[in-house]
C-alpha cells in the first residue's frame, strides 16, 4: 500500500494548504509517493519494521556541502525543567532545513538557540555548543544583537513595526550603520523588497503604514526587513501558520528562491510544507532529535519508528 505524506492528520490542522489534487514537490521537483521503506515498496507498511529509537545523540545521514551551523549536545532548560536533550545537528548552508515534530517537542526551542533568543527568556538556560562557521555563538565575545542581525528570525505572526513600509526595511541597516546616504538606503530598501517579492506591490506606497498590508504582504515585509541587514541565516518559526493558502504558496516560493543565498531553517507543522520547501529534515520528539537526513529520505524511508508514525499521521 502506498500513501502520501500530505494526507496525514497533521495537515488537516497544520499550516499548509491541503489540496487533495496537490503533488508534493521538493525544491521544484516532484516527490514520488511515500512508501514506508524502499525495501518494502509495494508491501503493506509494518511498523514493527522500523528501528526502535535509542536515546543516543543523533548525527546521522550527514548533509553534503558546507555546514553553516553545527549544534553539539545542545540542551535547554526552562526554570530547571529540561525541554531539549543533547541535540546534535549539522545545518548546511544555502539549504532549507525543516524542523518537524509534534507540538511541544522542542522545535522552536531549538530554533531559538541558533540566534540566542532563549537568552531573552527569564529562567532559560542553554548548554552544549552551537557553532556558526566554526565560531561558538555563545562565546562571551559574541554580541547577541549583532548575532541576531546575522541570524534573522521570522515569526508565526507577521510583526511589522507600526511605521511606514520604507522605515520597516530601513530600520536594521540604520541601527547597524550599514549605509551612509539616503540614496544608498533607498537602494538597500528596494533590493530587500525585491528579494522578498514585495516590491511590485508596494513601490508606489513606501511611505504608507505597514499595518495596512495584508497578512501575507506583512510576512514578506518582515522577510525583507531581515534580508536588509545581510543575514547569513534566516530562522522561520511556522511562518505561514497565520496565512491563507495563496499567501502560503507565495512565501513557499520565496523560501525556495532565498535558499540560493541564505541558510534557512524552518519550523513547520505541515508535512506537505516540509516536503515542498526543504532539502533537509530533522524530526524531533519529546525534546530529542530522533532522526535527520535528506527530506526525500526522511519521508520515503524513515529509519526510526517514531518518524514513520509521525509522518503518516499516527500521532501528532
Ligand atoms: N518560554 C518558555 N517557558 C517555559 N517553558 C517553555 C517555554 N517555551 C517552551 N517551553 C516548553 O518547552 C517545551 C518545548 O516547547 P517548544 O515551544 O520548543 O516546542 P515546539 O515543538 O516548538 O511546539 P509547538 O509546535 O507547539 O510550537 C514545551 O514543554 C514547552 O512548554
Amino acid at each position: 500500500m502506498k500513501f502520501r505524506i500530505f494526507r496525514s492528520a497533521e495537515d488537516q490542522t497544520g499550516a499548509g494548504p491541503v489540496d487533495p489534487t496537490e503533488t508534493p514537490r521538493m525544491g521544484g521537483q516532484v516527490l514520488p509517493e511515500v512508501t514506508p521503506s524502499k525495501a518494502r515498496a509495494g508491501a503493506e507498511p509494518r511498523l514493527e519494521d522500523a528501528t526502535p529509537v535509542s536515546n543516543a545523540t543523533v548525527v546521522d545521514s550527514p548533509p553534503v556541502g558546507p555546514i553553516k551551523i553545527a549544534a553539539r549536545d545542545v540542551s535547554v532548560f526552562y526554570e530547571g525543567k529540561q525541554a531539549l536533550y543533547d541535540v546534535s545537528l549539522d545545518i548546511p548552508d544555502k539549504t532549507v532545513t525543516a524542523l518537524i515534530g509534534p507540538s511541544g517537542c522542542g522545535k522552536s526551542t531549538f530554533l531559538r538557540t541558533m540566534n540566542r533568543m532563549n537568552d531573552t527568556i527569564a529562567g532559560a538556560k542553554v548548554t552544549g555548543r552551537i557553532a556558526m562557521d566554526d565560531e561558538d555563538i555563545n562565546d562571551r565575545s559574541i554580541d547577541p544583537v549583532l548575532l541576531r542581525a546575522r541570524v534573522g528570525m521570522v515569526f508565526q505572526r507577521p510583526n511589522p513595526f507600526p511605521k511606514s513600509i520604507y522605515e520597516n526595511v530601513a530600520y536594521g541597516p540604520k541601527i547597524h550603520g550599514l549605509v551612509s546616504s539616503k540614496a544608498e538606503m533607498d537602494d538597500v530598501v528596494e533590493k530587500a523588497l525585491k528579494r522578498a517579492g514585495l516590491w511590485e506591490e508596494v513601490a508606489d506606497r513606501l511611505q504608507s503604514s505597514a499595518m495596512g498590508l495584508s497578512g501575507g504582504q506583512q510576512q514578506r515585509l518582515v522577510i525583507a526587513r531581515a534580508i536588509a541587514v545581510n543575514p547569513e541565516v534566516i530562522l522561520m518559526d511556522e511562518p505561514c501558520s497565520a496565512l491563507d493558502p495563496i499567501a502560503t504558496a507565495r512565501i513557499e516560493e520565496l523560501i525556495d528562491e532565498l535558499r540560493e543565498r541564505f541558510c534557512i531553517v524552518i519550523v513547520t507543522h505541515s508535512m506537505a510544507q516540509a516536503a515542498r520547501v526543504s532539502q533537509r529534515t530533522a524530526f524531533f520528539h519529546m525534546g530529542r532529535l530522533v532522526e535527520t537526513g535528506d527530506t526525500e529520505d526522511i519521508f520515503q524511508n524513515p529509519r526510526e519508528r517514531r518518524t514513520l508514525d509521525y509522518i503518516t499521521g499516527r500521532f501528532g
